[in-house]
């Protein structure tokens, strides 16, 4: 598995092209881990198979016996997971975040589920209570194992009623997957449809399970004991849209973002208009040129960050990039995740006295026309990885990022596609880099 690798990035090399954006990490490995749910094969397209942690799941289903085809070509996977064997791994080194939604395809096959525990960004206090709760609700049992947690519901779940006390995209999903193998209705109240639960939602559908969503937060599940198989496509990541889209305006450059899911990002894509990005688009792609800039500058900005259709916490780094590039004082606020400003200490060392953080809040001292100092420096979290990526290609030298195996949790093929763009960066193991200098 991809793990220590270093990144060599040489700055002002500017992208010229095209660029398209692949299924959503937060979309694509849910619906890998609903399909176990499924009694026939599944099919999903648009999958972000080179993803470090969708290669961590393929892992783990193939260690429990699972069937995967994955093209990674033609970016398609199938899975059939009527073999999920009931055993106990030597270990549970697994490191993504949705481990929880494997429990019901598991508890479906076999009564019983071991996953491990989650994993995913340290980017502050991120709780699993809301899962046990899920589980319990509808019957199971659930240990707390030392390296994984194991859940048993031998007749398999039964339909309930569930409260979230909080806005929570897991819970939610963990609800929704858990009710379709519940045979009877199951209410889930106060859920978070972000659009990549949407996805999942249609998902779900296609395989059988009826699902009905009133309103913004209510919906109403009647689990099957069959479920069909399905072929379905990965939403487009409105994460790593915005991303290429501020690296285009960033860098001086002239590229084309194609597959941008422009309905699931009105929100931050107005906070670029109002900071004077004025871009080509047509249904489903976007132009990036400098001419894009209305008054040839990026205005300075206030923005919060909060739960969809606003501007969620994992686009606020690519914000603070953008601040760093304005014409003056720019605030952010990270009301989800507050803690998430471990990467500003990392950034500051290519924009030195221009940043400024503390918990939940960063400042920008914004300077157009701005060239990054060249850094070397250790990426903290995915999203924070990224843009320490970013800033490294608008550097005025060599900058070396370690762990950038973060990024590319999030960002799949990123070689490749910068490539495509022009744009050499060369990713090696921690010791090669060494040998390197
Ligand atoms: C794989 C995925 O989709 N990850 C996204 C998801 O994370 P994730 O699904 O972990 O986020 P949630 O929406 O579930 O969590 C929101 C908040 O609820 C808390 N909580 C959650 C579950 C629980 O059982 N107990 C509990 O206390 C968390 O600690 C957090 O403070 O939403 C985050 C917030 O938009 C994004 O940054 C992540 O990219
Ligand atoms: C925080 C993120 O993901 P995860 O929940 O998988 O850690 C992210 O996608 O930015």
């Amino acid at each position: 598995m991809m793990k220590n690798l270093t990144a060599i990035i040489k700055g002002k090399q500017i992208p010229r092209g095209k660029v398209k954006v692949s299924g959503a990490k937060n979309a694509a490995t849910k619906l890998l881990a609903a399909a176990l749910i499924s009694d026939e094969k599944v099919k999903l397209e648009n999958f972000p198979t080179e993803l470090v942690d969708a290669q961590y799941k393929f892992q783990f289903i193939n260690d429990y016996g699972g069937f995967l085809n994955i093209d990674r070509k033609l970016e398609t996977i199938e899975i059939e997971s009527n073999n999920l064997k009931d055993i106990v791994l030597d270990d549970y080194n697994y490191h993504f975040r949705t481990t929880y939604l494997l429990v019901a395809g598991f508890i479906k096959k076999k009564g019983i589920a071991r996953i491990p525990y989650p994993g995913g960004c340290k980017i502050g206090t991120r709780g699993y209570d809301l899962h046990i709760m899920v589980w319990e609700k509808m019957g199971a049992t659930v240990e707390e194992k030392e390296g994984y947690i194991e859940v048993t519901a031998p007749n398999g779940l039964t339909p309930t009623e569930i409260d979230f006390p909080i806005s929570t995209i897991g819970g939610t999903e963990s609800a929704l997957i858990c009710a379709s193998i519940a045979f009877g209705k199951t209410i889930i109240r106060n859920a978070y449809i972000s659009p990549e639960v949407e996805n999942l939602i249609d998902f779900l559908k296609t395989m059988g399970v009826k699902i009905q969503v009133v309103g913004n937060s209510y919906i109403e599940v009647i689990g099957k004991e069959y479920l069909q198989g399905s072929i379905f496509r990965v939403m487009p990541d409105r994460i790593e849209a915005i991303t290429w889209i501020v690296y285009g305006i960033l860098s001086g450059g002239d590229i084309t973002v194609e597959d941008v899911p422009f309905d699931s990002m009105k929100i931050p894509l107005i906070h670029l208009y109002e900071a004077g990005i004025d871009f080509y688009k047509n249904s489903k792609n976007v132009h990036i040129t400098p001419d894009c800039l209305q008054n040839g500058i990026i205005q300075p900005f206030e923005l919060a960050t909060g739960t969809h259709p606003g501007i969620i916490s994992d686009m606020q780094p690519f914000y603070v990039l953008l601040g760093l590039h304005a014409d003056g004082i720019s605030r952010i606020y990270d009301y989800r995740y507050p803690e998430r400003i471990k990467y500003c200490e990392e950034l500051s060392k290519f924009y030195s006295e221009q940043i400024k953080w503390e918990k939940g809040s960063i400042s920008t001292y914004g300077r157009h026309m701005v060239t990054p100092k060249k850094a070397t420096v250790i990426s903290t979290d995915l999203r924070g990885s990224m843009a320490l990526v970013i800033a490294a290609l608008l550097s005025d030298g060599t900058s070396i990022i370690s762990n950038v195996e973060m990024a590319l949790r999030g960002y799949n093929k990123l070689e490749e596609k910068l490539q495509q763009l022009g744009v050499n960066i060369l990713i090696k193991k921690n010791k090669e880099v060494v040998q390197l200098s």
